[in-house]
């Protein structure tokens, strides 16, 4: 079992030629496994993180091919120094922000060769875009608070131009949080005219007092249009895009909900997938248990970091099914299935069949199987 180290910063360091002649002997990754953001990505490298011939990346997303690019290729290697000199293992890191980066696809092509394996896993839309709004809304929230109160400060004109408002500023403390918007108000942002025929009342639509659309801006920047919200759930869009790169059996597709309630076979399909290139395969039903709720946990952990007892601990105190099936009400599921149902459609013509019809339920897709054995062209 591989100890993890905090990610460093290389702008910050020196490289000493040690360090140097270490990074020469440190292999590039050969697994990647690229989103779905809110898909259960962590869970996964967790559960990689079990197996002898799985090393992950000192920093838990690397996001180097999307976000860290300029940090450069001795940046990104140094994300497995850790593991020179160790035989028979296979690098992966999890970014969950590659499958919908327009750069991420050619970049890796060039950079890490044609021959690599990549693992997507795919959520329910509109449960990940509520995941998504709840990790903007109660974990960034103050950070995004913070980015408002400093862009206000500096340029009140840069800042009204930025969100696009006549109305602003609006009723904003500049000491203070920013009023949350809701689930609705931030589906609106994106989709104003279709939240105007399913949101009746109560939600504020961008064009009329317009306030979600600064919340937006202010989150993604500007010109990052396949970031948002909603839009991160067009994962038909994002897959044809990355098979402009990437041959089809390079890739597994995995339904998060299938990880959720029978990691224990997905981790076999996944160690299928990468057969080649183990020296092990391994019995996950001697690792992970089941809990009352009905999802898995790992069972116990040989080194337990800070780092990996934070990540246990949040694995083991979610059900996702409860919290996608509370989190919002029947207009804003109709919404959700209005605007999904193009996606959703394009996907089936992707991969032959539907993910989601059949509930919660851990069904393997024949679209599995056909890319684990390679049957189909
Ligand atoms: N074992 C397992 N299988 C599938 N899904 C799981 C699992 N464990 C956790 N989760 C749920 O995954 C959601 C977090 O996904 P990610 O780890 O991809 O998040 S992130 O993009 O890295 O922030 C997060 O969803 P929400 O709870 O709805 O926010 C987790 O509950």
């Amino acid at each position: 079992m591989r100890e993890r180290r905090d990610s460093a910063d290389p702008r910050t360091q020196r490289t000493s030629s040690s360090q140097e002649d270490d990074l020469n002997h440190v292999d590039p990754p050969k697994l990647l496994i690229i989103g779905t953001q809110k898909g259960g990505t962590g869970a996964l490298s967790a559960f990689l993180d079990l197996h002898p011939n799985f090393r992950g990346s000192s920093a838990s997303e690397p996001s180097f091919f999307n976000k860290k690019y300029t940090l450069g290729w001795k940046w990104y290697l140094n994300q497995w120094a850790h593991t020179v000199g160790e035989k028979h293992v296979i690098n992966f890191e999890k970014s969950p922000g590659y499958i919908n980066s327009l750069e991420a696809p050619a970049r890796i092509r060039e950079m890490l060769g044609s021959d690599m394996k990549f693992i997507l896993l795919l959520r329910n839309p509109a449960g990940r875009a509520y995941s998504h709004y709840r990790l903007m809304t109660e974990v960034f929230w103050k950070r995004v608070s913070k980015r408002f109160a400093s862009l206000a400060a500096r340029d009140s004109d840069c800042l009204q131009r930025l969100c696009g408002e006549s109305n602003f500023p609006w009723d904003y403390n500049l000491d203070g949080m920013l009023p949350r918007p809701s689930f609705e108000e931030m589906l609106a942002d994106v989709a104003p005219s279709l939240a105007a025929k399913h949101f009746a009342e109560g939600v504020s639509i961008p064009g009329e007092r317009g306030t979600p659309t600064c919340y937006r801006r202010c989150l993604h920047g500007e010109g990052k249009e396949w970031n948002g919200l909603l839009l991160r759930g067009l994962y038909a869009q994002h897959i044809r895009h990355w098979r402009k790169y990437v041959d089809r059996k390079q890739m597994l597709i995995l339904k998060t909900e299938d990880l959720y309630f029978d990691p224990i076979r997905i981790l076999s399909l996944i160690q299928e997938f990468m057969k080649p290139q183990l020296s092990h395969f391994v019995d996950y039903s001697t690792l992970l248990m089941k809990t009352e709720k009905g999802h898995y946990t790992i069972k116990s952990r040989r080194d337990s970091t800070k780092a990996d007892k934070q990540r246990t601990a949040r694995e083991g105190s979610v059900d996702i099914v409860a919290r996608n099936a509370k989190g919002f009400g029947p207009q804003t599921k109709a919404f959700l299935e209005e605007f999904y149902r193009n996606s959703t459609e394009d996907l089936y013509e992707i991969l032959g069949e539907r993910l989601w019809e059949e509930g919660y339920t851990a069904v393997y897709t024949s679209q599995m199987r056909t890319l684990v054995n390679g049957s189909k062209a």
